[in-house]
């Protein structure tokens, strides 16, 4: 570990995939997911399995990504809750890692993704696609290990993250961990009270960032929530709308991984000890496309033409057009798949 004086001992990943590697091991797609995603890009369906997946019309049989010719895979994140090894992991004592575990930047999410890339057999990638978190793991995958990513796809994202980022990310660790059932990152997992409150504000906070201001006034305006009324002390319904995401969020994700991962995003700065975001940029030999969300007031196009100019072997930037803000690249499923099936194309 890049930053941590005490390196993991032993880190477990998980990961699915999808379709078969070929005997040449050259059909390998690595999805990189974001924030709070998971390994699930594809979902179950049917009775108790209701999700299709948070990229589940991307990837499949005759799909944009066709899973007939590529073998896709999707680890989830280092320092996360999904599977792989995170705070709430349980640390060689026992017990969960807590408070002790380290400080990750985005290249040892990386790290762990080549070492996963290693035990699979796979000396390259046909494609690295990501967005948003993701795309600055794929972005540094192909500055770290140039000749290891064939083709590469960055999806509203940035090649470091910028003051506005650090801030917006720094209010939402301030709001976990300013939970009094934070307690420094050692609460009882199993038990109340944990740092619920603190998550779903941090939550809240968040989504805003990914949502556009004319989407939220176009769907939300001024009006009061469904059977309340401001008046009588209710809400207006855009906040129920983020009091709903934040419930969401907290009943599926670990306060301290949600905190591990914004720091890591924050860490984001793919010229760090490189010479400069321009000359690690510089490095990419993937053939590249960058795309950005016009609406995005997060991840804002400006990052996006840094990604294209810097990268040499990248085509002219793809701006999607979206109402959503930043969640588009989640929500515009086949203007990314055009994009993505032209790349594999190439
Ligand atoms: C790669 C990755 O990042 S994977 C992780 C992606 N998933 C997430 O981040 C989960 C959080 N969700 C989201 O970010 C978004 O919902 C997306 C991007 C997944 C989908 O966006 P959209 O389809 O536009 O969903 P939208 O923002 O309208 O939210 C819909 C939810 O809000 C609820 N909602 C809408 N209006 C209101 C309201 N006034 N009051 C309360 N709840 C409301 C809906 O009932 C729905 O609930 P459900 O998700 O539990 O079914
Ligand atoms: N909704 C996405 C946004 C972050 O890019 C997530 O939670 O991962």
């Amino acid at each position: 570990m890049e930053w941590s004086a005490e390196p993991l001992p032993e880190v477990r990943i998980a990961y699915e995939t999808w379709g078969e590697l070929s005997p040449a091991r050259d059909n390998a797609v690595l999805i990189l997911h974001a924030l709070t995603g998971d390994s699930h890009v594809v979902g179950e369906t049917g009775p108790g399995h209701p999700s299709p997946g948070w990229w589940g019309t991307l990837v499949g049989p005759g799909g944009w990504i066709d899973t007939n010719r590529w073998f896709v895979v999707a680890p989830n994140i280092l320092g996360g809750c999904q599977g792989t090894t995170g705070p709430g992991a349980a640390a060689p004592d026992g017990r969960p890692w807590g408070s002790r575990f380290p400080q990750l930047t985005t290249r040892d999410q990386v790290a762990a993704e080549i070492a996963l890339a290693d035990r699979l057999g796979i000396d390259q990638w046909a494609l690295i696609v990501g967005g948003s978190a993701g795309g600055m793991r794929a972005v540094e995958w192909a500055a770290t290990v140039p000749d290891r990513v064939s083709r590469l796809m960055l999806l509203a994202t940035t090649a470091a993250a910028s003051a506005d980022q650090i801030a917006w990310c720094h209010a939402q660790i301030r709001a976990i961990t300013s939970d009094p059932g934070w307690v420094g990152g050692d609460y009882e997992r199993s038990r109340e009270p944990d740092p619920v409150a603190g998550l779903e504000v941090a939550r809240q906070i968040a989504h805003i960032t990914y949502r556009s201001a004319d989407e939220l006034a176009v769907r939300f305006g001024r009006g009061d929530q469904v059977g309340e009324s401001v008046a009588d002390g209710g809400r207006y319904a855009v906040q129920s709308y983020l009091d709903h995401h934040g419930r969401k969020l907290a009943r599926r994700f670990d306060a301290g991984s949600y905190v591990t991962l914004t720091q890591a995003m924050n860490s984001h700065d793919v010229g760090r000890d490189r010479g400069g975001v321009e000359a690690a940029l510089g490095r990419v030999t993937a053939r590249t496309i960058v795309a950005g969300i016009d609406s995005d007031r997060l991840y804002p196009l400006e990052q996006s033409v840094q990604l294209a100019a810097g990268i040499p072997t990248c085509g002219p930037l793809r701006v999607i057009s979206s109402a959503h803000g930043h969640d588009g690249f989640l929500i515009e499923v086949d203007a990314v798949g055009r994009i993505v099936a032209e790349l594999l194309s190439s």
